[in-house]
């Protein structure tokens, strides 16, 4: 077994110009690197405006699939982002919808369940699905079981569950008759596994993972996860960018989803993950796991090739 050295922690006009010129190519998360929740992390639109002045390409890959590819280019430009175009967003939503095809074979004008923000709902229709449940005001009332709505539709072919708010008991049981339905037929698709993401006022808030691993715990179903860490997603983004792998560099703040992904896809010759310390995990967190890689599942590939405050940081020398 090979032993992953320690991280190498970006300090110095020198060492973040080095890993500038390294790469062509950057993959960056979201919450937690771009922003936290509707504000922008000081400094971040400074990095990427220094970025495209040295030619660098990238693309935005988040697991929060609570808004279509759309909402986040609006997103984007309230936060004076320039230039960031659809094909450069990559939510889990837009994963779960191309998984529809792509793994079930399950082709446009199906009818999808699905738990879950209206990112899913927007994406599944601009792929010609027709999306249920969701954000349905029916879904909003107090459980009653002989409400109309807990009634399996025969027609539906999948469920996707991913980031929502709006996670009442009403949705919750709907979505257990249709991953119960059939012997368990219906395909499992899960937008994210992340538990917690990093947000406002410093609070660390449940994530759609959560969401994700309730359905799997109440169905005792296992789900396709279709967001970061999978390698069939990073696989998909690489060959619609024409990125290079061993020029490209994962940026993110969650060591089991970012930093993962970046290292089981071999991105940067195997040294292609950097983390950013402004989100959900602390430097004590990182220290931990260098200390303990095997307490960790997995612990080896959750430990990122650099490390460094922010990304903001990363240009405040230059
Ligand atoms: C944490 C995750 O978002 P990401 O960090 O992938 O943008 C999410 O909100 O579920
Ligand atoms: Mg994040």
């Amino acid at each position: 077994m090979t032993i992953k050295a320690a991280p190498v922690r970006i300090n110095s006009r020198e060492s973040a110009e080095a890993l500038i010129d390294r790469y062509d190519n950057f993959l960056f998360d979201c919450d937690g690197v771009i922003w936290l929740d509707e504000k922008a992390i000081p400094g971040v639109l400074r990095t990427i405006e220094y970025l495209n002045a040295k030619g660098k390409k990238y693309v935005f890959v988040t697991n929060n699939s609570s808004k279509s590819r759309q909402d986040y280019v609006s997103k984007f430009a309230k936060m004076g982002f320039k230039g960031i175009t659809k094909d450069k967003v990559y939510p889990t939503c837009y994963a779960a919808v191309a998984a529809l095809k792509d793994n079930y074979k399950i082709e446009p004008g199906a009818k999808v369940w699905v738990l879950g923000d209206s990112g899913i709902e927007q994406e599944l229709i601009e792929e010609g699905y027709i999306p249920l449940g969701g954000t349905d005001e029916r879904l909003n009332v107090a459980f009653n079981p002989n409400d109309e709505i807990l009634k399996v539709d025969p027609e539906v072919k999948a469920v996707i569950v991913g980031s929502t708010k709006e996670f009442n008991y009403t949705r919750i049981a709907s979505t257990l008759q249709y991953l119960l339905y059939n012997n368990k037929s219906i395909p499992f698709i899960g937008a994210n596994i992340d538990r917690t993401y990093p947000g406002p006022e410093g609070l660390i808030l449940p994530a759609g993972g959560s969401v994700v691993n309730y359905m799997h715990y109440t169905s005792s179903r296992e789900f396709l996860n279709v967001g970061k860490p999978s390698t069939v997603f990073l696989d998909s983004i690489l060959s619609h960018n024409g990125f290079d792998r061993s020029k490209t560099l994962m940026v993110g703040d969650t060591l089991y989803t970012d930093i993962k992904f970046g290292n089981d896809g071999l991105l940067g010759d195997g040294s292609g993950s950097l983390l950013v310390l402004s989100g959900g995990t602390k430097l004590p967190d990182l220290n931990h796991l260098i200390q303990n890689p095997h307490s960790f599942e997995d612990g080896e590939s959750l430990i990122p090739s650099f490390f460094i405050e922010s990304l903001a940081t990363l240009t405040e020398w230059l």
